[in-house]
């Protein structure tokens, strides 16, 4: 009681206290009584000032804090300080105006620079809540943004974070739409293009639509969750890094969005270019390459509206003063066997260490590799792709890569075979003999996500067919893994429904009476 001291309406003096759980949200615990007294309801948004900041949580009503207390998530101390005991001001924070040009996007209107900085800033002021930023991703999704408004969206995302100033010129990069299931391809591209003398300092994100976003993938083989002084030492000394976006305080809003894309499995063009360029700016990157894949079940199914993405980000990028090249790669079925996070480190760990793997990937990082060499002025024109496979065969890009796992923390010996993976497993196989003809990508990441991926590691699938292989009836077509027999019962139950592999020959459906 002592502390809790009604102020003139709804406002009280409260006691921190620091609760060992995690959220996922920011959240303020209040007592039942406080809440009482001062009207606060479950779910308002409140703000907590010391005189030095302002922050903002959703109230969770629970006697785990007694009266004049207030309780804080750790997800809110990693990203504020407050201590154990600091007495606070709290009071409801009201209504977010940018609501309102949440729900004007809603409306299919065009937004003004202002009002897009405003839905950033309280994106990352956690001001806006879940509900409300699923609503302004769903918004982007149906009624898009212009070229303006992209703009204005990736600057504004850029500059509420922070700035990376490596010394170190020219500064490359590469970044994939992602989409396509399997794809480990940017692990292989960074250390070959650093092996060649440049620098290439790369974010990812964690999944949005696939079961692995590459993110997940390198946090198998090392840590990805670094400072940007960590980062800017690393890629100073080696030239590479392969970090997570979402740990550094860079495009702070691009990793909440994303949450929100994940949940829904969505992308939406106009946030997905913002996220990719935000990153790239606030890196400082100057000569970047976009890979899109195309194909059917991945997010650019044609060619055409892969032109027509590629002149967005080309576009963009003459906005912002980055120079930018697109790749259109091929995105019809996953890319290399496997499909999950330990299980795509393992495939591409010996792919680095062999320069041998599956033809897809061996071809895409090489190609995507190769381009990067030429825009960066180490390789001739044309002669990119050669360099690049030779510097994967030679063994230096798989150098380079126990340079990058050893600098972020990672134990560089470690071999494909010692990565865990789930022993939860179960095999499909072919019910006909005949040719495969379709793996079908949204299938397959279905699969993956229902064993279990990515949030567990080991979960995933590998794929022992690709289309155009020809198949004996009870040919193994791909096993599933997870870390736990529900997770396994799920992912079989959802294959079986969706019959991610087609052989010629097959009946595709029965048809009976209508
Ligand atoms: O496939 P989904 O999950 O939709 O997209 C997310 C993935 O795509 C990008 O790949 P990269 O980091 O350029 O390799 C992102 O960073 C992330 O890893
Ligand atoms: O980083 C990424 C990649 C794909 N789509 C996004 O929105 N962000």
């Amino acid at each position: 009681m002592e502390y809790c001291q009604p102020f003139g309406g709804r406002s009280m003096k409260a006691k921190i206290k620091i609760l060992d759980v995690y959220t996922g949200r920011f959240v303020v615990v209040i007592n039942e009584k406080d809440a009482k007294r001062v009207k606060l309801h479950p779910e308002d948004l409140v703000k907590i000032e010391t005189g030095k900041k302002t922050v903002y949580g959703d109230v969770v009503i629970s006697n785990m804090v007694e009266e004049g207390e207030i309780g804080l998530s750790k997800d809110v101390l990693q990203v504020h300080s407050f201590s154990q005991g600091e007495i606070v001001n709290i009071a409801p924070a009201g209504t977010p105006e940018s609501i309102r040009y949440i729900k004007k996007k809603m409306h299919g209107a065009k937004l003004r620079k202002v009002e897009i900085e405003s839905i950033i800033k309280d994106i990352v002021d956690r001001k806006l809540r879940e509900i409300e930023i699923s609503a302004f991703v769903t918004a982007l999704e149906v009624n898009g943004l212009d070229m303006d408004e992209i703009a204005w969206l990736t600057v504004a995302m850029a500059e509420t974070g922070d700035m990376l100033d490596i010394d170190r010129k020219p500064i490359m990069d590469v970044h994939s739409i992602g989409g396509v299931p399997g794809n480990k391809t940017n692990i292989l591209v960074v250390p070959i293009v650093a092996a060649a003398g440049l620098t290439i300092p790369k974010t990812s994100s964690r999944a949005i639509t696939s079961a692995a976003g590459t993110a997940d993938v390198v946090e198998v083989l090392t840590n990805v969750s670094l400072s940007l002084d960590e980062i800017k030492r690393i890629v100073e000394k080696i030239g590479a890094c392969l970090v997570w976006g979402g740990a550094l305080n860079l495009a702070p809003a691009d990793d909440i969005t994303i949450k929100a894309e994940r949940a829904l499995s969505i992308d939406p063009r106009g946030l997905m270019l913002a996220s990719i360029m935000s990153k790239k700016y606030a890196m400082g990157s100057q000569y970047i390459l976009i890979d899109i894949p195309t194909g059917k079940g991945v997010k650019v199914e044609t060619m055409e509206e892969a032109r027509s993405l590629a002149r967005d980000f080309i576009e963009l990028g003459k906005r912002l003063g980055q120079y930018v090249e697109v790749a259109i790669t091929y995105g019809g079925q996953p890319v290399g066997h496997t499909v999950g996070p330990a299980l795509e480190a393992k495939e591409a760990l010996q792919t680095l260490m062999t320069g041998k793997g599956p033809g897809s990937l061996v071809e895409k990082a090489t190609g995507l590799a190769g381009i990067l060499l030429e825009m960066g002025g180490v390789a001739p024109a044309g002669m990119g792709k050669k360099m690049a496979r030779e510097i994967l065969e030679s063994g230096k890009a798989y150098q380079k890569m126990r340079e990058i796992i050893e600098e972020q923390g990672g134990n560089p010996d470690i071999k494909p075979e010692e990565i865990p993976i789930g022993d939860k497993t179960y095999t499909f196989t072919a019910p006909t003999s005949g040719y495969i003809t379709f793996i079908d990508n949204k299938a397959i990441t279905g699969i993956a996500r229902a064993a279990g991926a990515p949030e567990d590691k080991g979960a995933g699938l590998e794929l022992y067919v690709k289309v155009g292989e020809k198949v004996r009836e009870g040919d193994p077509l791909f096993k599933i893994y997870a870390e736990s027999e529900a997770r396994l019962e799920q992912a079989i139950v959802y294959a079986r429904r969706t019959e991610p592999i087609r052989i010629e020959g097959m009946v595709l459906q029965r048809i009976g009476n209508i």
